[in-house]
């Protein structure tokens, strides 16, 4: 594991604690929102994205599978 790398130790605890952080940066980024703290917005969703991405690479989808998914949809 690369020293002092989070992403490492992040990655090497799993699947479910990565979902887990998941979870807990989009409940502070909604209640940022919610709450109408939007000069911490930015710093949420950046930590929202960070950890959505970490959870693809912890169970192998690439961001070409979602773009992929997402572009299907276009109606
Ligand atoms: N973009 C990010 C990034 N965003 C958020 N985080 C980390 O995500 C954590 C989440 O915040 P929390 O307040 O929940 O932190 P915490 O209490 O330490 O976390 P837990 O103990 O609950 O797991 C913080 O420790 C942030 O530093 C990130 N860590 C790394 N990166 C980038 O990932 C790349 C690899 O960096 P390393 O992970 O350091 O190798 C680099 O480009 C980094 O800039």
């Amino acid at each position: 594991m690369p020293e002092g790398s989070y992403t490492a130790k992040l990655l090497s605890e799993g699947p479910s604690r990565v979902g887990q952080k998941v979870i807990e940066e989009a409940g502070e980024a909604a209640l940022a929102a919610a709450t109408g703290e939007t000069d911490n917005l930015p710093a949420e969703i950046a930590d929202l994205l960070y950890h959505t991405l970490t959870l693809m690479a912890s169970v192998g989808v690439s961001p070409n599978a979602v773009w992929e998914e997402l572009r299907a949809r276009r109606g």
